[in-house]
């Protein structure tokens, strides 16, 4: 989060009638985060996150804050989504597409163990297949398409050596992505954004997963390897923590069993998984907006992780 839309307690007075959440208290804006603008809010009634959404319309939210809504009602740990006195989950905020979700407890655990490991790989797939009957379909909005057609964007601020490592790897995952067992992967909704600062910790306990904003409907295993990129490994130079990965790993098997088609794709969605948030990076940092609170990422990270799933084969599902 960051906020690109600036918003004050006089602003909402009239907007949050529309909620059951009484007299609002104090809002304060949260500048972590780089996609919406986010803001604490107290109220009469208890505490919540309000979201003024910066590039998602309104016709691709009900996706995501009805997804939310279907996996809190099937016991995952998920923020719930406030609705209205129409029971709309989004209205219009200065403008733009805005949604009330409560507020999660715990905090975030930037340091994972092994234990914190296996509390999200079972969350993500007890998600997974409660996710499996939601009727709503939207496709990832980050996925192939989005890279291919981010690429060209990005090769002119690349130095020779990192424009020919993103051609080959755009390369590499257009014809993976053409072959059967690729096809064959289970889908369905995921989270596709599943990231250490995006999981609520009290304790060795999980409280809560947030930000579904790049939710979306694709291989369960790309989700597997978007939180394996992030959790398990060391931060400074992408290597995988072998111990952080099995636990990660064995945990999700344990509720939902990896298939012979996804321990054939493995590999290759590691570094789909990296390819994604190295080009989103990069699209941010050379095409920033303007916020009055951003701290962009940084796409060397991403680069690292990339460069390092290629050189090295990663421990195997199974
Ligand atoms: N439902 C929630 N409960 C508690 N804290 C939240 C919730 N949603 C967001 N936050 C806080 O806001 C911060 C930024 O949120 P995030 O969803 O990552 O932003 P963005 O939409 O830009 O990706 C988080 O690190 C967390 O501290
Ligand atoms: N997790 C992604 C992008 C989204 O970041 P968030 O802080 O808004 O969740 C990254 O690290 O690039």
């Amino acid at each position: 989060m960051a906020v690109f839309t600036a918003l004050h307690l006089d602003d909402i007075g009239q907007w949050i009638t529309q909620f059951p959440l009484g007299k609002p208290l104090a809002l304060k804006g949260i500048a972590s985060g780089i996609e919406n603008s986010n803001f604490f809010l107290s109220t009469e009634r208890g505490e919540y996150v309000l979201t003024i959404f910066e590039n998602l319309s309104f016709e691709q939210l009900p996706f995501y804050l009805q997804l939310m809504r279907h996996l809190a009602e099937r016991g995952v740990l998920v923020p719930a989504p406030i609705p209205n006195a129409e029971g709309e989950l989004v209205s219009a905020l200065q403008g733009k597409p805005a949604a009330i979700v409560s507020k999660l407890d715990g905090s975030s655990q930037m340091d994972p163990q092994p234990v914190h490991c296996a509390a999200v790989g079972a969350m993500l797939a007890k998600m997974h297949l409660a996710a499996q009957d939601f009727p709503l379909q939207q496709p990832n909005l980050r996925g192939l398409d989005w890279w291919n057609a981010t690429t060209p964007l990005v090769l002119p601020h690349l130095d020779d050596a990192n424009a020919h490592l993103l051609r080959a790897e755009i390369h590499f995952q257009d014809a993976f992505a053409a072959c059967a067992t690729y096809k064959a992967l289970p889908r369905g909704p995921v989270h596709a954004d599943l990231f250490r600062n995006n999981v609520m910790f009290d304790g060795e306990q999980l409280t809560g997963f947030f930000d579904f904003y790049f939710a979306g409907c694709d291989t369960w295993l790309f989700d597997v390897a978007v939180t394996v990129n992030d959790w398990c490994i060391d931060l400074a130079t992408g290597k995988l923590d072998v111990a952080r990965v099995r636990a990660l790993l064995d945990a999700y098997q344990a509720v939902r069993p990896f298939t012979h088609q996804e321990h054939t794709a493995w590999q290759p969605l590691l570094r789909a998984a990296a390819l994604r948030f190295w080009l989103s990076r990069l699209y941010d940092y050379h095409q920033p907006r303007a916020a009055e609170m951003l701290t962009p990422h940084d796409p060397a990270h991403f680069e690292r992780i990339l460069r390092e799933r290629i050189a090295t084969p990663a421990p195997e599902l199974f």
